[in-house]
């Protein structure tokens, strides 16, 4: 491993130790919170369900969901919630803003409507995450408190991704990618205007979360944003670290659906020479270069 991006040898457990308690709303917490017939969370809990933007998805945010909400505002992580940016299968995403006005990207995963089989397959085989149980509410705290570290370990390893900021239970608190009046766009929704260089760019991000001991899993244009000229990785919630059995399957993967997508834009991209150029020796390709 170099230390050329500030890359870090992937450790058994590494973020996922006992630091995590300290940051994570323990379940008897959040009960606690939520049944505490606490005048302040009652009065934030029914605030945030008669938000406009919280409206339609009433009924599926918990008191659970709610705590944690509350605890990150009480931890000044959310001061205000905006609209939501997207509402997908399994979490949704809003803006927020966040301490002095920042704005931030508030990620919330709802439990019941979590694929928990899809997560355990992606979870098994992460050392990281040995022992974890088949408790449905387990299994997608421990997928968003991943993505939390992911997002970290790959910022720590020179790729772009939202920073991440927070993490309670099934809601991530990260940077806001652009901001709420002019969003970043995937790289699906835009007219890619130089392609290579684009390709070369998510090529390197590709390979420099590789050396950080990770692999994307779901990387295609529809995980690749762009804002004023910057690519920016997202959703790296199913990201696996390289021990995972399936780490080759999912890497080949991604180079296919990212080779095909700037294949057609016009790049010179291929599939296998991605891979290739991914998962290179660090060592050889320091001869390489010497060589030249
Ligand atoms: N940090 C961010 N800044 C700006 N926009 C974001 C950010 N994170 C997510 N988005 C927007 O929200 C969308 C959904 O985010 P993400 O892919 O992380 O969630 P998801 O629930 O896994 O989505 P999907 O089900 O569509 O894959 C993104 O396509 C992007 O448009």
């Amino acid at each position: 491993m170099s230390d050329e991006f500030g890359l870090v040898e992937p450790q058994e457990g590494e973020a996922f130790g006992d630091e995590w308690e300290e940051i994570d709303l323990s379940d008897d917490e959040a009960d606690r919170i939520a049944k505490r017939r606490d005048r302040d969370f009652d009065e934030f809990r029914i605030r945030m369900k008669d938000a406009d933007q919280f409206k339609v998805e009433q009924s599926v945010f918990d008191d659970a969901t709610f705590a944690a909400i509350y605890k990150l505002v009480q931890d000044g992580h959310i001061d205000a919630f905006g609209g939501p940016i997207s509402t997908g299968k399994e979490a949704n995403v809003y803006e927020a803003l966040g301490p002095d006005e920042t704005e931030v990207a508030v990620k919330i995963y709802r439990i019941n409507a979590s694929d928990f089989r899809h997560m355990r397959d992606y979870l098994e085989g992460d050392p990281r995450f040995e022992g974890i149980g088949h408790d449905k509410g387990q299994v997608v705290r421990a997928w968003v408190r991943k993505e939390f570290a992911n997002l970290e370990r790959a910022e720590r390893a020179g790729v772009r991704v939202p920073k991440p900021i927070s993490v309670q239970r099934n809601v991530l608190v990260m940077e806001l990618v652009g901001v709420a009046d002019d969003r970043a766009r995937r790289l699906s929704e835009v007219n890619v205007e130089n392609p290579q260089t684009a390709f070369e760019v998510v090529r390197e991000y590709m390979r420099r979360l590789h050396r950080a001991g990770l692999v994307h899993g779901d990387l295609s244009e529809y995980n690749l944003i762009i804002h004023e000229g910057e690519l920016v990785v997202i959703d790296l919630g199913q990201a696996v670290t390289i021990h995972h059995p399936n780490a080759e399957e999912f890497l080949r993967r991604d180079c296919h659906n990212v080779a095909k997508f700037f294949q057609r834009q016009g790049a010179d991209a291929d599939a296998d020479s991605l891979f290739e150029f991914v998962t290179a020796d660090e060592a050889e390709e320091e001869d390489e270069e010497d060589a030249e």
